[in-house]
């Protein structure tokens, strides 16, 4: 019988289940959406409950529509959307309150106390991060700040705290293994990323105490196994684990110092790999794990966008000018250009290289000869602008000039975007055959554990190109749209709400 590797996929939007064969093919995918919550302006939640439930509700479609039985699953690795966190109680396995989503901004205001102490320097120099709401360290304080009782049961051991990657190995184990991997602690603000532990420094500055947070182990080996009332029966050992991005970063065979991938998705994520040394940005870069693998910790630098595929959502949803994202693509082709509109998205603030998270979204250049194909145009144009933001920041840093740029995520489909983004680089973006990059990261990562692939090798062998975009445009009017997109940025952060 042939045997497959199941990657969990748990997004910011959806839920996904997918098996992977030998030759790191496609066999089956399964989808699921569920709940987002926001109960304030700013705040985003999920309910732990109901992605545990679409967990096992995808594994179920997955393997029953595919014909494939539990017994022919060799491996599950588990990729998860990051820093988001979940606080549960140990005995009976309930959240204590809703899981705090990466892009919620609830925690500002602990993050402007913890900034006002200038500790900001503290968290950068072991963490690799700054403060700010996005990451889990201060949700976690968060809840144990607001939930009656909370704290005390945390400082007697009786509350557990993971992201999404620990709830969901805590769950299909049946409450056996409390893990993460290098790669989600490395984005919780607690972690040092430098001497690989648990910082007590930071734990007393975040009030956490260190009895609730996981084991941390490399991304590749078997944690626990399934519990068999979960799986059908089967023992299946749960055998890789990486934070969605890092798990791309693997998916693309970014095993080179140097090498680049960039994830345009509800987000956009771009992470270098800079191999077994630390890079300590300079340029609004965040320094994170890449993954911990073969006895080595290996390290990457990240720029990451807030809104990217999300600014095509609400041309759809928001301001209804598209029936579907898709449709972006052909607008955009009907105008040469777009006619000097610049559309900022800061909806949540700007991330990289900016950091600010008062400043909204602004449109600047409108004319009475502005069309919608314009706006759509300008707005498909923002998530390059981004990117070559990004990538700035990243060549500024690492000192190494990019020659080409693998690309992943939704919105990559998206041949106009694709090759505005090449215009603008001036650099070669790579699509590759399998978009579904997240997901074989963390395939590759549970596959190499169990042996069913051999080495780092074989998957470099696996990556094919399925489209690659070179500059077309003059290089003199790539440069001359971007000094608009800098001035527009610039006027953007000046004018807060
Ligand atoms: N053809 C397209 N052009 C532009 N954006 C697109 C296109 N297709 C999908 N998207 C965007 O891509 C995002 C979905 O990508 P996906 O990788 O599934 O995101 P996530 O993993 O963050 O949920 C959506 O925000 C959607 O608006
Ligand atoms: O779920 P995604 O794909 O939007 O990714 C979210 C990131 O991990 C947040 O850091």
């Amino acid at each position: 019988m042939e045997k497959y590797i199941l990657s969990l996929d748990q997004g910011t939007t959806s839920t996904r289940a997918i098996l992977f064969t030998k030759e790191g093919k496609i066999k089956h995918i399964s989808q699921k959406e569920f709940t987002q919550f926001f109960p304030h302006p700013g705040w985003v939640e999920h309910d732990a409950n109901e992605i545990w439930g679409s967990v096992l509700s995808v594994i179920a479609t997955c393997l029953t529509e595919a014909g494939v039985k539990p017994s022919q699953v060799a491996g599950i690795g588990i990729t998860n959307q990051r820093e988001t966190a979940v606080v549960w109680d140990k005995e009976t396995g309930k959240p204590i309150y809703r899981a705090i989503v990466w892009q919620s901004r609830q925690t500002e205001k602990i993050c402007k106390s913890l900034k006002e102490r200038n500790l900001d320097e503290v968290f950068r120099k072991k963490t690799g991060l700054l403060i700010d709401p996005y990451f889990s360290g201060t949700k976690v304080k968060w809840i144990l700040d607001n939930v009656d009782g909370a704290r005390e049961k945390a400082n007697e051991g009786n509350l557990l705290f993971g992201t999404i990657d620990t709830w969901i190995i805590w769950k299909l184990s049946g409450g056996a293994a409390h893990v993460t991997d290098y790669s989600n602690a490395s984005r919780t603000l607690m972690y040092n990323i430098f001497d690989l532990k648990w910082d007590e420094e930071l734990l007393n500055l975040l009030d956490v105490p260190k009895i609730m947070l996981p084991e941390v182990r490399p991304s590749s080996e078997i944690y626990a196994h399934t519990a068999t009332y979960h799986f059908f029966g089967q023992k299946i050992p749960i055998a890789g684990i990486a934070g969605d991005q890092q798990s791309a970063l693997f998916g693309q065979a970014c095993f080179e110092k140097g090498m680049a991938k960039n994830t345009y998705g509800t987000g956009c994520f771009m992470l270098m790999n800079t191999g077994e040394e630390p890079v300590v940005s300079e340029n609004g870069l965040l320094t994170t794990i890449a993954w911990g693998l073969d006895g080595k910790v290996e390290y990457a630098l990240e720029g990451s966008i807030f809104v990217a595929g999300s600014a095509i959502q609400w041309l759809r949803d928001g301001l209804r000018i598209i029936r579907e994202a898709k449709e972006s693509e052909q607008y955009a082709l009907n105008v040469d250009s777009s006619d000097g509109v610049y559309v900022v998205p800061a909806f949540v603030g700007l991330g990289t290289p900016y950091w600010d998270s008062d400043v909204r979204g602004a449109v600047f250049g409108l004319t009475r000869g502005t069309s919608k194909e314009h706006f759509i145009r300008a707005t498909l144009e923002s998530l390059a602008y981004q990117t070559k933001d990004v990538l700035m920041a990243m060549e500024a840093d690492s000192g190494i000039s990019l020659k080409t740029l693998r690309v992943d995520g939704g919105a990559v489909s998206n041949n106009f975007l694709m090759q505005f983004q090449s215009d603008l680089l001036r650099t070669a973006v790579e699509r590759p055959e399998i978009n579904e990059t997240t997901a074989l990261g963390s395939a590759y990562l549970a596959g190499l554990a169990v042996g069913f692939w051999e080495n780092k090798e074989e998957i470099t062998e696996k990556w094919k190109l399925d489209q690659c975009f070179q500059p077309k445009m003059d290089a003199e009017a790539a440069a001359d749209l971007y000094a608009g997109w800098e001035i527009a940025v610039k006027a953007a952060t000046h004018f807060k709400r």
